[in-house]
């Protein structure tokens, strides 16, 4: 049997090397599965990225249209297919495109996410894309301890909209083969799990970050990390300066965060297109073969009969 053909626009880009498929959808025709996200991220049968946005007008959504004062709504999710709250690389990735394919005039645009809205500035020239990623919150949770390959270092909870645990280093090299996740105790602190930020200092408002996230693996960028560690970094400090600039060096590069008097941080750094193009992926049936059916369900016409992770929905609601 053949497998037809559902074709869907695409495009791929990254901010810091932190990747990710954009899947534009306006009008919410799109129901994603887990295994059809596993699929576009993987590196080699897919497009390979650390996620997926799909962008959808907040009025053609479930989930987007109880944010009014936004026009569109990131639906996020991790390579593993999982669900996501908060992406600071991703939104202003999402930012960007939207600009560049005409779907939002330059400047500031609101985009909602499954954390709140957030306010995304958008040069019109190429360059560096800022977002308000809003303050972040210290859970003030005691006893948290990440543990890699056997060593076990003390953390900071911070909330981003996603779920942080902030290890300080002196050397980024200790923690090691992030190939494989990090514990983190007690699970309590962390139901939904945490992406771990392995911070360096390098300056007073400089930072070296290794990031292993959530739902992903160890990324070359991750910008709510980044902002994450900036709070820890400051929880620390006896009293620490109202307004500050810093600077996060990541592996795929250079994040710049304000801190703004009011707590809340502005998160700045690269945001580029790579490719567009269309999709034409198949899923595998269990036995291997091509799925027989479709590849994207369409919202209101029914999930595939044929994949196998129909119903197996993993998701974060943090
Ligand atoms: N890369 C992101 C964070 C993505 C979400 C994370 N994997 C989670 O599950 O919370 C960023 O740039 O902030």
């Amino acid at each position: 049997m053949t497998a037809p053909a559902l074709h869907h626009a695409f495009a791929k880009g990254h901010g810091a090397e932190n990747d990710f498929v954009i899947l534009p959808d306006p009008d919410g025709h799109l129901t994603l599965t887990p295994a059809e996200v596993v699929r576009l991220c993987d590196r080699c049968t897919g497009l390979g990225a650390d996620g997926v946005l799909r962008a959808v007008r907040c009025a053609a959504d479930p989930e987007g249209a109880v944010m009014r004062e936004a026009e569109w709504f990131m639906d996020y999710r991790n390579a593993d297919g999982s669900l996501g709250a908060m992406c600071g690389n991703g939104l202003r990735l999402l930012g960007r495109y939207l600009v560049d394919a005409g779907l939002h005039r330059p400047g500031a645009l609101l985009i909602a996410t499954r954390a709140g809205t957030r306010r995304v500035h958008v040069p019109d020239h190429a360059g560096p894309v800022t977002v308000d990623m809003g303050r972040p919150r210290l859970s003030g949770a005691r006893g948290i301890q990440v543990t890699v390959a056997g060593r076990t270092w003390p953390a900071v909870h911070v909330d981003m909209g996603n779920p942080h645990a902030v290890v300080f280093l002196e050397d980024l090299r200790l923690a090691g083969d992030l190939r494989t996740a990090p514990t983190v105790t007690p699970a309590a602190a962390y139901p939904h799990g945490a992406t771990v930020d392995f911070v360096a200092t390098r300056g007073p408002h400089h930072l070296q970050l290794r990031v292993h996230e959530r739902g992903v693996g160890e990324t070359r960028a991750c910008g709510t990390g980044a902002c994450a560690a900036v709070a820890a970094a400051r929880a620390h400090q006896p009293s620490p300066p109202l307004a500050v600039d810093y600077t996060a060096d990541l592996p795929g590069g250079r994040l710049h965060i304000v801190v703004r008097p009011s707590g809340a941080i502005d998160l700045t750094g690269p945001a580029i297109i790579t490719a567009q193009g269309t999709l034409g992926l198949t899923l595998p049936s269990k036995s291997g073969l091509p799925a027989g059916s479709r590849t994207w369900a369409q919202r209101g016409s029914g999930e595939s009969e044929t994949s196998p992770f129909r119903g197996n929905r993993a998701e974060h609601t943090r």
